[in-house]
């Protein structure tokens, strides 16, 4: 069975797969002796190998070998983006540049979708990625996500105060501080989901912490013919096919 793991800037999010199958799975926010609470000893042993998609730091990506090192010692292996893989290339000049997240989330959406789409992976980082009909990647963007957006306001200036409650959904005007910091976030979520749906004709694949909030505000404001699907396993999809399990 392989261990397939995606640390990501907020969590680390692994699953133990037989072929499709995800026979245990886990996540964490630090590359601790905790991260793999959920597997026991026996799963251990039917570990055959490791495949990480990581686009954390350096000494983050070693801590993390030390942890699974505590607990087996088949290979581990990094996959990073690559130029191309079948059709799917990469438009970067310098690939390995690229989040391979970014890479193994667009691999996976190409598998499901063999056409052109749209990859949004709403996490620390909001990426959005553009795939046409021949696999060529067009390009993407890369925005701060919800938590960044909130640590900015609260790290970089002096009096907006608020308590964070990530479950608050509403995009009505504020009448706090707190909610005018929520309901603004929600609000450029919403519209950054409004502008893809008008624009875009091709299928959107959505992951990521905040995807779900991203699909439905899709889902409300776009053509009901746009097919919108949300795949939170996405990155680490695509790194099984990459990892060929
Ligand atoms: N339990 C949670 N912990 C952290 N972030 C969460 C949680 N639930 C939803 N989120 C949202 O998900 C985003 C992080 O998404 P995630 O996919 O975990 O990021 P990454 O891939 O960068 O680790 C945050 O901006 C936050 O708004
Ligand atoms: C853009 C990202 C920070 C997104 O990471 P995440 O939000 O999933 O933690 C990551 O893909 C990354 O570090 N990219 C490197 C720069 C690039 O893709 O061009
Ligand atoms: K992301």
């Amino acid at each position: 069975m392989k261990l397939l793991l995606d640390a990501g800037n907020s969590r680390i999010k692994w699953q133990l797969r037989d072929r499709a199958d995800i026979v245990c799975s886990g996540v964490d926010v630090a590359e601790t002796a905790g991260l793999f609470r959920e597997m026991d000893d026996r799963l251990w042993t039917q570990v055959d190998f490791v495949a990480i998609c990581t686009v954390r730091s350096e000494s983050a990506r070693e801590a993390l070998v030390r942890a699974i090192k505590l607990h087996t010692q088949v290979p581990v292996r990094f996959f990073w983006t690559e130029p191309r893989f079948g059709d799917l290339v990469c438009a970067y000049e310098n690939p390995s540049a690229m989040g391979a997240d970014r890479w193994h989330a667009m691999v996976a959406a190409w598998e499901v979708f063999k056409g052109a789409c749209v990859v949004i992976d709403a996490g620390s980082a909001i990426t959005v990625d553009w795939i046409d009909a021949s696999g060529r990647h067009e390009g993407g963007y890369i925005l701060p996500g919800k938590n960044l957006m909130l640590d900015a306001l609260s790290q970089k200036t002096a009096r907006v105060l608020f308590q964070r409650e990530q479950t608050l959904a509403s995009v009505s005007p504020g009448q706090t501080t707190g909610e005018c910091v929520l309901h603004g976030v929600n609000w450029l979520l919403r519209a950054l989901a409004i502008e893809l749906g008008r624009k875009t004709t091709v299928p959107v694949m959505v992951t990521g912490g905040d995807g779900p909030y991203i699909k439905k505000a899709l889902s409300e404001s776009a053509d009901p013919a746009l097919p919108v699907r949300l795949s939170p396993d996405l990155v680490l999809d695509g790194l099984a096919q990459v990892a060929n399990c």
